[in-house]
């Protein structure tokens, strides 16, 4: 056991130092230091290389236990909150497999790990044998390692069994912590496990791996790539990010395996409540170069071996392929150090810098799923963006053959190639190209590859015909300001190169924008890309002795603000102007067909518009007849509800009539007739014509009719409503209860009955008294309308005891208040008038005349 161990010590030991011996950058300002017992070594070593390397580098940490071990190393620490551009990051692995994606988190530390890593240009990982692995999830047997938020926890176990994990399970603390495992971030950690190198229950996805997840996914191939040395496998990857896809389709290397990897990943990453889980892939960061400290003493290293990609031109642009290499360091995977990168990179030719010269790309083949190369001497053009060549160099005279073959090209990555963190850089070292979600705007398409020709006003001189003519070529497809600029004003010509990298170098002292912003303007101006900059921004030259100045400014208010600024010196360079004619006409001409085509769309935009505006007023039209329409059905109902209402108050009245005539010789009569006196009236409408009618319909004897309705409750049905305004309130019913029980309270209260059984319907409900929308005022009667009909019309409702003391509790009679429906309640149940308070001298209602059809008028509207 203890031999065992030391084994695997002594193989930790080894990896790091070789990791550290070959991978510590020279220059380093910024270093990632992960977590485990193998990245003890890796700090021990960097130890080892002394403070006068140690004292200038920050080192970021990737949780507690790497801090103290920067701390207690002497070294300076630094954080990965502050920090997020590292040269190189250092990390140990619980297992890799043959794509070098990776298992980790057996500490617990995954998420820093993971931020450390993918912040990082370089990330290496140490480990020893046990950690090879032919798939991931077969030989570390806890299974993925999944941060989680406590709350989800439950949640989380589920889905995973969904996906096919056998017994996950929450990560206890262990005997000296009693509960789960807290991580630095205070979450919990889950253990996955996924048997089989992830093939999970039949109904999930990820348990058909080579079913594509979607049309998308499956355009958008693997790209492998293998490297073999004299039949020696050296190393292997897949070189370019993706967004899902094939199975990686390299050279033994377990075809699908990947695309588990990625399904799972992904899957896992989607459940709510995951903060990060423990694979890392090539959708987040895998390494560039694995070591592993084997047991023999040996050390292994796995690359991430990228030669090179392409970038695609359309078929219509002058060069079809123009190749460039953007990728993880070769010379890192190749252990040999035979090459190191492509360079040189122009159209038609591809040659690689190797440590023993340049040699000339030969081995090309089609991009399909073919795993076997196909040697040809020269580039072939490709004729569809499908058919994409690559190659891999010519062997040189002192290395074995090698074969290096890119298995499939990811045609929709490349083209829409994402952003990232690092930008390649051209060299001997090329950093890896992580892939990430966001593309560039504008920046990698074929278009924005194209040179472009501009004409710039002369501010060095008024004479408005002076111009410079400024053509701008593009030298790399992955950092678009980079560029070759050459210029003449006609008779001299000017060149020179730029660099994005530079770009903020060419400020002015007084410009406060960041580099994005410059380089945003800069895409603008030179490359006339459509990237959304500010208005009044433009270019302009000036031509001395030197060369030409382009000078960036802003039209300020008038006042021209300098920007930037940039010299293109004189040279010896020929001015093609033949070329750039056929430059400008051909942008002339796409541009006349493009302009073309958005004045075709915005004519037929128009004319949507134009049958929009015209639905729109039509729907207006129909609208407002439907509402008159509805305006006129509903002042039908309310009219049909007044003739139910007067046709019972005649009922009423009638019936009343005939109550108080058999009763008219009991003293209670009399009573009735001093409490029935109506109150005085403000002479309007209803009251006055009620009157008239109870005149007319009661029998002629001394006893006042059933009091009519005062002003407010004759009101037209304008004044109305069915809401609950109109029902009693307690304050009235309290009131009512006051009102003295006369001998015609059992009439009264029969009339109540009547009233309330009208009442209690709804729709029966009078309106109260309140302006309505509907009311179409009229200003006169209508004149085919009797009088006889009007006064029909405003007939009051049942007699009401508010009437009884001669006026309403309403306001005294101005109809403010809504005139409550009737009702009854238990003996002394009356009305539900306000109780009464007698008029010192209530003048006799007066009898119906000519103006009370004055106020019938309203009814009549309806
Ligand atoms: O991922 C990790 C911690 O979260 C470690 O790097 C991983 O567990 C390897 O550890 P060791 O080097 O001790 O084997």
């Amino acid at each position: 056991m203890t031999t065992t161990l030391s084994v695997v010590e002594s193989a930790k030991r080894q990896a790091a130092y070789r990791a550290v011996d070959e991978h510590f950058p020279q220059h380093a300002r910024f270093v990632g230091i992960g977590s485990g017992s193998t990245v003890i070594y890796v700090v021990e070593r960097i130890v080892h290389l002394g403070r006068d390397v140690t004292d200038s580098i920050t080192f970021i940490p990737t949780g507690y236990q790497s801090k103290e071990l920067i701390i207690n190393g002497g070294l300076k620490l630094g954080s990965i909150d502050r920090h997020t551009e590292l040269d190189i990051a250092f990390d140990g692995a619980d297992e890799v497999d043959p794509y070098l994606n990776c298992i980790k988190g057996g500490g617990a530390c995954l998420f820093q790990e993971k931020l450390v890593a993918i912040c990082a240009k370089k990330f290496v990982v140490v480990a020893d044998y046990r950690k090879l692995s032919p798939s991931l999830s077969t030989h570390y047997a806890p299974g993925i390692p999944i941060e989680v938020v406590p709350p989800a926890a439950t949640h989380i176990l589920s889905r995973l069994i969904t996906l096919g994990a056998v017994n996950p399970a929450i990560r206890m603390g262990g005997t000296s912590k009693a509960g789960p495992c807290i991580t630095d971030n205070s979450n919990f950690i889950i253990d996955a496990p996924f048997p089989d190198g992830f093939i999970p229950s039949p109904s999930s996805p990820l348990s058909h791996p080579h079913k594509p997840l979607s049309p998308a996914l499956s355009a958008t191939p693997v790209n492998a790539a293998a490297v073999e040395r004299g039949g020696e496998r050296v190393g292997g990857m897949d070189i370019l990010g993706k967004e899902g896809g094939h199975p990686g389709a390299a050279v033994g290397m377990g075809v699908g395996s990947n695309e588990k990897v990625e399904e799972l990943a992904r899957a896992l990453k989607s459940i709510v409540g995951v903060v990060e889980h423990g694979i890392f892939w090539n959708g987040d960061r895998k390494p560039v170069v694995a070591y592993f400290g084997m047991e023999d003493g040996r050390v292994e290293t796995r690359g991430c071996l990228f030669l090179f990609s392409f970038d695609i031109q359309t078929p219509q642009a002058l060069n079809p392929i123009i190749p460039s290499c953007y990728g993880s360091d070769v010379e890192d995977a190749l252990p040999e150090k035979k090459f190191h990168m492509c360079t040189n990179i122009s159209p038609g030719t591809l040659e690689y810098s190797t440590s023993t010269g340049l040699y000339p790309a030969v081995w090309i083949f089609e991009a399909t799923q073919s795993t076997e190369p196909t040697t040809q001497n020269q580039w072939t053009q490709s004729k569809t963006p499908h058919q994409i060549t690559t190659s891999h160099p010519k062997d040189d005279d002192t290395a074995k053959p090698m074969h290096a073959c890119l298995l499939q090209v990811n045609l929709a990555w490349i083209q829409n190639r994402p952003k990232t963190a690092h930008q390649p850089t051209t060299g001997r070292s090329c950093s890896f190209f992580p892939p990430t979600q966001q593309p560039i705007p504008n920046m990698s398409s074929s278009s924005s590859r194209r040179p472009t020709l501009t004409r710039l006003t002369r501010y060095d001189t008024p004479d408005a015909d002076q111009f410079v003519l400024l053509h701008a070529t593009p030298t790399s497809a992955v950092r678009p300001l980079d560029l070759k600029l050459h210029a003449t004003e006609g008779e001299r010509a000017f060149a020179t190169n730029i660099t994005q990298s530079k770009i903020y170098e060419l400020r002015a002292r007084s410009y406060t924008g960041t580099s994005e912003d410059l380089e945003k303007i800069f895409l603008a101006l030179l490359l006339k890309q459509d990237v959304g900059v500010e208005r009044g921004v433009e270019l302009a030259a000036a031509v001395d002795a030197k060369g030409v100045t382009l000078t960036v400014r802003q039209d300020i208010g008038g006042i021209k603000q300098r920007i930037a600024a940039l010299q293109i010196p004189e040279g010896e360079v020929e001015i093609p102007i033949f070329e750039w004619a056929v430059e400008a006409c051909g942008d002339l001409n796409s541009g006349s067909t493009q302009l073309g085509s958005l004045q075709r769309k915005v004519e037929s935009q128009e004319k949507e518009i134009e049958a929009l505006t015209k639905q729109l007023k039509d729907l207006a039209v129909f609208k407002k007849e439907h509402e008159e329409m509805l305006l006129v059905k509903f002042s039908e109902l309310l009219n049909s509800k007044k003739t139910k209402i007067r046709e019972l108050s005649r009922e009423l009245e009638v019936r009343g009539g005939d109550a108080v005539s058999s009763k008219a010789e009991s003293p209670i009569a009399e009573d009735e007739s001093e409490v029935a006196e109506p109150a005085p009236t403000r002479g309007r409408g209803g009251r006055g014509r009620a009157r008239g009618r109870a005149k007319a319909a009661a029998p002629p004897r001394k006893r006042k009719p059933i009091a009519p309705p005062t002003d407010s409750e004759s009101d037209s049905f304008a004044k109305m409503d069915t809401g609950s305004k109109g029902r009693p309130s307690p304050d009235d019913e309290t009131e009512d209860s006051e009102e003295e029980a006369g001998p015609s309270r059992g009439y009264l209260r029969q009339d109540a009955r009547s009233d309330r059984s009208i009442t209690e319907d709804e729709d029966e409900l009078p309106p109260v008294r309140r302006p309505i929308a509907f009311t179409i005022k009229k200003p006169d009667p209508e004149p085919e309308w009797t009088p006889d009909e009007d006064v029909e019309m405003d007939e009051p409702l049942p007699a009401q005891p508010a009437r009884i003391g001669g006026r309403t509790k309403s306001g005294g009679g101005k109809g403010k208040k809504p005139a409550p429906p009737p009702t009854s309640r238990g003996t002394g149940r009356v009305t539900r008038s306000k109780p009464q308070e007698p008029s010192p001298s209530p003048p006799p209602s007066p009898p119906a005349n000519d103006n009370d059809e004055t106020g019938d008028s309203e009814d009549e509207e309806l």
